[in-house]
This record gives structure tokens, sequence and C-alpha cells, in this order.
């Protein structure tokens, strides 16, 4: 059965001041980089033989810490990027006004192709992480492979596997440096294919990871 590691990165700067990043990026904070290495400590304990990562700054630089740490390469993948949020992308989360809210809301709240001007909506970011987990599908027998993502790319993924809408991500809190695991099996009384064996486990961390929307 194939397990797959699923890794959000590191805080960033932009988390930190509430600040929308999409596929814009800023740095890690000291705490994102001290977040990254305890999360490599776990991943050490994971046999772990790919890292493959978003090719955005942030997820980059987590995955280099995490694939150090298990002696292998890091590879990038930009079906693993953070949903495009157009032109709400740098914008602080407390600036926006009603029209630019609703725009957010859209993405949530079951709109089928709801989306922010100049964005990508739901159902088109959860074709392509769909399509990048399941190209671990195709890597050697026995392989183990650790994805490193985003907020709401990783929400999209892991609510759309257990047969949740794409919109639902909102509900399922996926902090910085957190790790989930999905396995693929084949089951004739379980559910066959992708199934979610952990969500969001930060029991590595030793600080409490802040969702940029909880401050
Ligand atoms: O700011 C954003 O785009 C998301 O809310 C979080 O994205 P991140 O997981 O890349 O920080």
């Amino acid at each position: 059965m194939l397990q797959v590691y699923l890794v959000r990165h590191g805080e960033t700067q932009w988390n930190a001041e509430r600040r929308i990043q999409g596929q814009s990026d800023s740095a890690l904070t000291e705490k994102g980089e001290r977040q990254a290495e305890q999360v490599a400590e776990r991943a050490k304990t994971l046999g772990i033989t790919h890292v493959i990562s978003s090719d955005l700054g942030r997820t980059r630089h987590t995955a280099e810490i995490i694939a150090l740490a298990c002696g292998v390469d890091v590879t990038l993948d930009s079906r693993l990027r953070e949903l495009d949020m157009g032109v709400l992308e740098r914008r602080n989360l407390d600036t926006l006004n009603e029209e630019e809210e609703g725009w957010r809301r859209q993405l949530v709240n079951g709109t089928t192709d709801g989306r922010i001007p100049d964005g990508e909506s739901m159902l088109e970011m959860s074709e392509r992480m769909h399509a990048a987990l399941n190209a671990c599908l195709d890597l050697p027998s026995g392989s183990r492979p650790l994805l490193v993502s985003h907020g709401m790319a990783l929400g999209c993924l892991v609510s759309t596997i257990l047969g949740l809408p794409a919109w639902a991500e909102r509900r399922l809190r996926l902090r910085n440096c957190s790790i989930s695991r999905v396995d693929h099996q084949h089951s004739p009384w379980l559910a066959s294919g992708w199934v979610v064996e952990t969500a969001g486990d930060i029991s590595h961390l030793d600080a409490p990871a802040l969702d940029e929307l909880q401050r």
C-alpha cells in the first residue's frame, strides 16, 4: 500500500502578517524555519524516499530542509502550488471591502466556478492537486513520498479524498508544518483508492502553529 505524506510549509512573513499569498511568495520566518527543522526530524523516522514540492519559495525552502534530513533530493511540481488568489494576492486579510470579501466567500460557499478575479477556482485547484498525488502511483514500488504544499491546496485535496466538495477545505485546519498522510489501497470492504490516515498532525512541533485565520 502506497503511503504519501503531506506537509504544509513553515510559517512565512505574510502568514504572520495575515497577508494573502496565493501564488505570490514571502520568506519563512525564524519560527517557520524551526517548524521545518522539527517536521524534518519527524520525517527522518518515516522512511521517506522522495520529497516533491510546490515550486514556490516557501515550500521549496521547507522541502530542502526536509530532504536534507532524509538524504534525498527535492523534485519540484508546480501542480502543488497554492490557489491562485488573483487580484487579492498580497492584500492584508483585514483590509478587504465587502465586495472583496464576497469574492473570497465564493471560494468556499459552493459556487461551482467561484473565483477571485484573475484567480483560480477550487475545482481547478482540486484537479491539479489530484493529478500531482496520482503521479506518486508511478513511482517505483516501495516508494514513500512526502509532498510539500500549501494550506488551501492540501485542505482541498484531503477534503475531496473524504468525498467532501473542493470548497469544504475551510473546515479543515492544516497548520504550518502539519503532517497529513493519505494511503492508496485496494480493499473489497473499505473504500478503494485514496483514504485519509492522518490529517493535520502537529505533535512534532514545540510551539503552537497558528493558522493565519486565527491570530
Ligand atoms: O495566504 C494564502 O494564500 C493561504 O491562505 C495560505 O497559503 P499558504 O499555505 O501558502 O501559506
